[in-house]
């Protein structure tokens, strides 16, 4: 009866650290558990930016699809990557304590910032907050693995490119010239590790709540209540980021237009009793302040 979990992840570095995170989380629970590892539809496209890819769960369908067959019965996602809504039949079981949530400028010198430049990155809500921040500069794309993009900074003559922290420091790689963006709000659940595993499976999902942490989870659940209630998927160019210091809940959210022209922006605290339904409050707010019209604007350009 005691066979190992199957715990499947994508075969990346980084999703291959976070799963040993899980598979040692566990282990030291007395749980025994080995990896399954996938290729997922983003890892093996990369010559697109991944909004132009026209899937959601570009990095979460082969591994939902291992759980409703019975092939894992673990699936383990960066939270960011995860689209707003799961398929039918699977559950969030667990959040990990999150990890590093900021943004990173890996740079060869930070002169140009008050000049032109070229920054590459691949992600909407990078390029737009990037934008609006620094408008003369020019965004270029850049797909792949973490090393992939470090290796693609130092190939081409672009000034910087933009990282989660957290990749970079799971993967050690923080000895670059590098710098925290405090200022960019981090994609919603950045930093976060979530563990789905199929609804079938209740007593897996009671012994996986010994590895929940609680504030992410309800930091993370609130976060992204703003972006499905926007509508927007993990490629939108939304930030939102909720913390909890004692009894009060800090919460920062943002919706741009890809070019950074136009920024709707909300910073709120409030008491941490009365957090049910307030992400999607936020995002109601933000909607009202012009933000339909944004959202009507990035899926029109995305072809949605
Ligand atoms: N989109 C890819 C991705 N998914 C999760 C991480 C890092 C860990 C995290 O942000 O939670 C990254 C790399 C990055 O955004 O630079």
């Amino acid at each position: 009866m005691n066979k190992p979990l199957r715990i499947g992840t994508r075969d990346s570095k980084l999703a291959l650290w976070q799963a040993n995170l899980v598979k040692d989380s566990l282990e030291d629970l007395g749980i025994e558990a080995r990896l399954v590892p996938t290729k997922s539809i983003g890892d093996i496209i990369l010559d697109k930016p991944l909004y132009e890819l026209g899937v959601t769960g570009v990095f979460t369908k082969a591994l939902d699809i291992a759980l409703l067959n019975g092939d894992i019965d673990l699936a383990v996602h960066s939270m960011k990557d995860m689209p707003t809504q799961l398929p039918h039949g699977l559950t969030l079981a667990a959040v990990l304590e999150r990890g590093n949530p900021h943004d990173v400028l890996v740079h060869k010198g930070l002169d140009f910032l008050n000049d032109s430049g070229i920054v590459a990155t691949g992600s909407l809500r990078r390029q737009a907050q990037w934008l609006y921040r620094y408008p003369k500069h020019e965004i270029t794309d850049l797909r792949g693995n973490v090393q992939t993009r470090l290796q693609k900074l130092q190939d081409n003559a672009w000034d910087g490119a933009l990282f989660a922290a957290a990749g970079l420091e799971r993967l050690s790689l923080e000895l670059q010239q590098q710098t925290v963006l405090e200022w960019m709000i981090p994609a919603p659940a950045q930093g976060a590790i979530a563990i789905v595993i199929s609804k079938k499976d209740p007593s897996l999902a009671t012994a996986l709540q010994q590895v929940n942490h609680r504030d992410t989870a309800i930091c993370t659940r609130i976060e992204r209540e703003f972006l499905r209630t926007l509508e927007g998927g993990c490629s939108a160019p939304i930030g939102a980021s909720a913390s909890i210091e004692g009894d009060t809940l800090h919460f920062r959210g943002v919706l741009l237009s890809p070019d950074g022209q136009q920024r709707l922006y909300l910073s709120k605290e409030s008491p941490l009793s009365a957090q049910e339904g307030i992400g999607k409050g936020y995002a109601r707010e933000i909607l009202k302040q012009g933000g339909a019209e944004i959202m009507q604007l990035i899926k029109a350009q995305l072809g949605k």
